[in-house]
C-alpha cells in the first residue's frame, strides 16, 4: 500500500520534537506549526490520532537514572504526555478543527478518560483525538503506546514524527558513516536492533502488520507530505 493510500492513522509525535529550539518544555509556536500539520494532513481526508511523547519533559529512565523510583518516575513521565496533549489540544482548537484528548490515566476534571469505543466514535466525527498518559502503565513508551492505539483504533499505519529523516543502519546522531533505508522488513528492524523505536513497539507492529513509517517532523508540512507518499521517510514493515 502506498502511504497516500491510507485512510487512518496514528502519529506519534516525539515530545523532544515539541520543544522547539528551546533545550526544554513547550513551544508554543511550534506547538502551533504541528497543529497546522495535522490539519494539513486531516484536509487530505485521512482520520488522525496522536501519541505524543513527554521527553521534552521527563522521561522516566532518565529520572530513574537519577535516583527516582522507577515506577514514580514513569508515571510522572506519562503526566508529562498529558501536558503535551493539552498543548496541542489547544493549539488545534485555536487553529478551528476539532480535537479531543483522552487519557490513559483517569483524570476527570482535565480530560476524557480513554476507552477504546469512544476515541473510535471520536475518529469517525472528524475528531482529531491526542491520546494521552502513553499505556497508563510503567516500563513501556509512547512508541509502543502508538502501536497500541493503532490496532485498537484500525488504523492504517504508524507515522513517527521524530528528529531523524528515517531509520539508518546505525544510530546517526552517533555514527556519521550511518546509512539510511528507505524500506526494511519488520524482522531486519528487530534482528539488528535499530533504536529508532523500541523492541516492543516494533515487535508488536510485526504482530499486527502495521507498518511504520519514520520521517523528520522538523519540515512544516512533513505529515501531510509523508502522507502524499512524497515526503522522505523510511517505510518499515510496509
Ligand atoms: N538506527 C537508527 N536509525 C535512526 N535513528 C536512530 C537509530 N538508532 C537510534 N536512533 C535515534 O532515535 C531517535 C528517534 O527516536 P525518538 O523516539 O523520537 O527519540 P527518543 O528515543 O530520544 O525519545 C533519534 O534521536 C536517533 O538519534
Ligand atoms: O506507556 C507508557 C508511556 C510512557 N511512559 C513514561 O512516559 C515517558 C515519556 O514517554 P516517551 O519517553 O516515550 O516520550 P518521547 O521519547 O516520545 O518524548 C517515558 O519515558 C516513561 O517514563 C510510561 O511509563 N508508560
Amino acid at each position: 500500500m502506498a502511504a497516500a493510500d491510507y485512510r487512518r492513522v496514528i502519529v506519534k509525535l516525539s515530545g523532544e520534537a515539541l520543544s522547539g529550539s528551546e533545550p526544554f518544555g513547550i513551544d508554543q509556536a511550534t506547538a502551533d506549526r504541528f497543529a497546522a500539520d495535522l490539519i494539513a494532513a486531516q484536509a487530505l481526508g485521512v482520520t488522525l490520532g496522536v501519541v505524543v511523547g513527554g521527553g521534552n519533559l521527563l522521561r522516566g529512565a532518565t529520572a530513574a537514572s537519577h535516583g527516582a523510583d522507577r515506577t514514580i518516575a514513569d508515571v510522572m513521565g506519562m503526566l508529562a504526555t498529558v501536558m503535551n496533549a493539552l498543548a496541542l489540544e489547544s493549539a488545534i482548537e485555536r487553529r478551528g478543527a476539532k480535537a479531543r484528548t483522552v487519557s490513559a490515566l483517569a483524570m476527570p476534571q482535565v480530560c476524557e478518560t480513554y476507552e477504546r469505543r469512544a476515541a473510535r466514535r471520536h475518529l469517525d466525527e472528524g475528531r482529531i483525538v491526542l491520546f494521552a498518559g502513553g499505556t497508563g502503565n510503567p516500563f513501556f513508551t509512547t512508541d509502543t503506546t502508538a502501536v497500541l492505539r493503532a490496532a485498537e483504533m484500525g488504523a492504517d499505519a504508524v507515522l513517527k514524527a521524530t528528529n531523524v529523516d528515517g531509520v539508518y543502519s546505525a544510530d546517526p546522531k552517533k555514527d556519521p558513516a550511518a546509512t539510511r533505508y528507505e524500506r526494511l522488513g519488520f524482522d531486519e528492524a528487530l534482528d539488528k536492533r535499530l533504536g529508532v523505536m523500541d523492541l516492543t513497539a516494533f515487535s508488536l507492529a510485526r504482530d499486527h502488520a502495521i507498518p511504520i513509517i519514520v520521517f523528520s517532523i522538523r519540515e512544516p508540512g512533513a505529515v501531510e507530505s509523508v502522507l502524499r507518499g512524497t515526503g522522505r521517510a523510511t517505510i518499515v514493515g510496509g
